[in-house]
């Protein structure tokens, strides 16, 4: 970022410093693109404006070619009536101003006022014209680009989603959508005022050349003025951004309900909201900080307006005191003058306006940008259709930013298809990285994931995906029905009942279905009316349903009995051993030891390596770090509990 001069360095809140570890505010220099910061002079300005137009109009044409050619029409009608208009009371003034007899200067003049009057009602209706079709346009045109905006979001690689840079202009550029809307309106009013003025200096430079300059001297102060207002609030947005995010963070967990219990109990609430009325009063005085700048910027350009206008008006009367001009045409030169100034008032405050939610769409464009070379890549070699094993060949695999030592570590295994494959190991060691490696959510830094020797990283990643069912430790728990919250397992293809009820079979999730009090259209969200919440035991059988409705051949589970009770897990693990019967392979995360006994392949993993393979048994036998851990859990249940302390 381009460091101005004087510019105070904001002040960093205690709330921020203890909630959040520091100053939430973002480095502006992550990107590799251009910084939006050097696009701001007045210059870089000009010359982008054409470009800003173009594409207000694509995306208008975009939304819908047939108000964009109506808002079209009507601006330059407008221009044109103004033109017009213009001239012809300049006529008419000469013919009022003109011969001696007043009857006969009021017939003179009559063609001249009747083509004002009817220019003027042109110049209404195009108007309206004009208003309807923008108002049409808006509403498209930020659809368009959410949808697109939304579109760029899914579309993405999970690490892209994950990297804080990536997620900062996602936030940024929401505005841009929200920015397209108003460009057009902007637009509009910029073509307007620019074929307005065009009329104007056209009229002025015929009636007296010196008049054109002092019109623009007239309009600078106020183009300054507003250029560097628009450059100090869009600087702070950039700066405060992190922050505001930050505010809404603390807003958003006062009010949801999965943070009440513990707001309730352990009386978190004044905490929070004296922490969010901190917060809050940074950013107060931020805008503080820019309204007195913006009103001492103001006032300065007033001052120099003021000297300009008395300049103008000076020059004109010493115009006509000279004999240089005559009294209906300095007449008309001040009409001229004050349409004129006012066009480039109006053209320069539109400008702005446009430059700066042009910047936001800057940004929109900048994510656009960004997401299709982080997009998740389309095509690639097919798989095998009926692969009999899956190769971890030399894996090795970091999570971006983490300097540390990888979450996978040279890794070389096996996963025989068709089999139950367990995987073991502390809280750390790797096991939900490898499965999102084979699910093909992160590719690896170093060695290849080979399916029957066909290399996962050069597949094509949809048909990769279609093959897995997966859920996750933290699945998600959708703020749908019960009957979309299985079927969201295969979303593209038409959910039956058949399939519905077959799945919920799968996973034991008969009586959950059942004890809904709207069955399977019950909505699963207790802050909507009419909404049940489920126990996380609940949820976890519906999340196995939902991965049974994929019908993925790998079946990847992290942690599946975590939330259940022991008779809900023995009858999980039944059931996950019966879709293994079915020839899907089950790929099982689990510390419960016990519920690995029946696997036919368990990979231990310890710190991100792989430590041990084989058999439960084998593994048992061997007395490493499985036969440990093993031992350990036994041993919970076969301890004496020592007998209390005599009093
Ligand atoms: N999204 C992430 N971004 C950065 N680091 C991560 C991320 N997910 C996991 N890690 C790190 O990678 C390492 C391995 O984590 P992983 O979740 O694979 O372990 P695990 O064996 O599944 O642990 P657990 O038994 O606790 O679920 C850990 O050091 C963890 O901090």
């Amino acid at each position: 970022m381009r460091k101005r001069r004087g510019k105070p360095e904001p002040a960093l809140s205690g709330s921020e410093r203890l909630l959040f570890g520091g100053p939430l505010r973002y480095d502006t220099g992550w990107s590799k693109h251009a910084d939006a910061f050097l696009q701001l002079s007045f210059r870089a300005m000009l010359v982008r404006l054409p470009g800003m137009l173009v594409s207000s109009l694509r995306l208008a044409r975009r939304a819908d070619p047939r108000a964009t050619w109506i808002v079209l029409t009507a601006e330059l009608g407008r221009g044109v009536v103004g033109a017009v208009s213009l001239l012809a009371v300049n006529s008419a003034l000469g013919r009022l101003l003109g011969g001696t007899d007043i009857p006969e200067r009021l017939r003179a003049a009559a063609p001249a006022l009747v083509v004002v009057a009817a220019v003027m009602l042109v110049g209404t209706l195009l108007r309206a014209a004009s208003v309807y079709a923008t108002g049409l346009l808006e509403p498209k045109v930020e659809r368009v680009a959410t949808e697109l905006y939304l579109e760029c979001a899914a579309g993405v690689e999970l690490e892209a989603i994950e990297d804080h840079a990536f997620h900062k202009l996602l936030d940024t550029a929401q505005y841009g959508a929200r920015s397209t809307r108003h460009m057009i309106g902007y637009g509009t009013q910029v073509v307007n005022a620019l074929i307005s003025l065009i009329a104007a200096a056209g009229v002025l430079t015929v009636l007296h050349p010196a008049l054109l300059p002092l019109l623009a001297t007239m309009t600078l102060p106020s183009s300054w003025s507003a250029l560097t207002n628009a450059r100090r609030r869009y600087e702070s947005y950039h700066t405060w951004v992190q922050h505001a995010r930050a505010g809404h963070l603390l807003s958003g967990l006062l009010t949801e309900p999965q943070a009440a219990p513990e707001i309730r109990v352990h009386g978190m609430g004044p905490f929070l909201l004296r922490h969010f009325r901190a917060m809050s009063e940074t950013a107060e005085a931020e805008q503080a900080r820019l309204s007195r700048l913006a009103a001492r910027t103001g006032l300065i350009a007033a001052g120099w307006t003021g000297l300009a206008t008395l300049a103008t008006y000076a020059t004109l009367g010493a115009l006509l005191l000279g004999g240089a001009m005559a009294l209906s045409v300095a007449g008309t030169a001040v009409l001229a003058i004050r349409t004129g100034a006012s066009s480039l008032d109006t053209l320069v405050l539109q400008i702005n306006q446009l430059h700066e939610e042009a910047l936001f769409v800057g940004d929109l464009e900048r994510l656009y940008e960004e997401a299709a070379e982080r997009a998740i890549p389309a095509g690639g070699a097919a798989l095998p259709e009926d692969p009999k094993e899956i190769q971890f060949e030399n894996v090795t695999f970091s999570y971006p930013g983490e300097a540390t030592r990888p979450a996978l570590d040279d890794v070389t295994l096996a996963l025989p298809l068709g089999r139950i494959i367990a995987l073991v190991g502390e809280n750390g060691s790797g096991k939900t990285t490898l499965v999102k490696l084979l699910a093909g959510l992160y590719t690896p830094d170093r060695g290849r994931i080979l399916w029957d020797g066909v290399d996962a990283g050069r597949a094509d990643r949809r048909l990769l995906a279609e093959r897995v069912a997966m859920v996750a430790q933290d699945f998600k728990r959708w703020p749908f029905t019960a009957r979309v919250n299985v079927a969201v397992g295969r979303s593209g293809v038409p959910m039956t009942e058949e399939r519905l009820a077959a799945s919920i079979a799968d996973a034991g999730a008969e009586e959950v279905v059942a004890d809904l009090p709207h069955g399977l259209d019950t909505l699963l969200a207790r802050h909507f009316s009419g909404g049940h919440e489920l126990s996380g035991g609940q949820w976890q059988r519906l999340g196995i349903a939902r991965a049974a409705y994929r019908r993925g051949h790998i079946l990847i589970v992290d942690e599946p009995t975590a939330a259940l009770d022991a008779r809900a897990e023995l009858e999980v693990f039944e059931k996950i051993r019966a879709l293994a019967g079915n020839g899907q392979t089950v790929v099982l995360i689990t510390h419960r030891l016990a519920s690995v006994r029946h696997a036919d392949l368990v990979h231990v993993l310890e710190h991100g390596r792989l430590v041990e393979s084989g058999t439960p048994a084998e593994l048992l036998a061997s007395g490493g770090v499985y036969a440990e851990l093993y031992a350990l859990q036994a041993e919970q249940f076969t301890a004496r509990i020592p007998a209390p302390k005599p009093a």
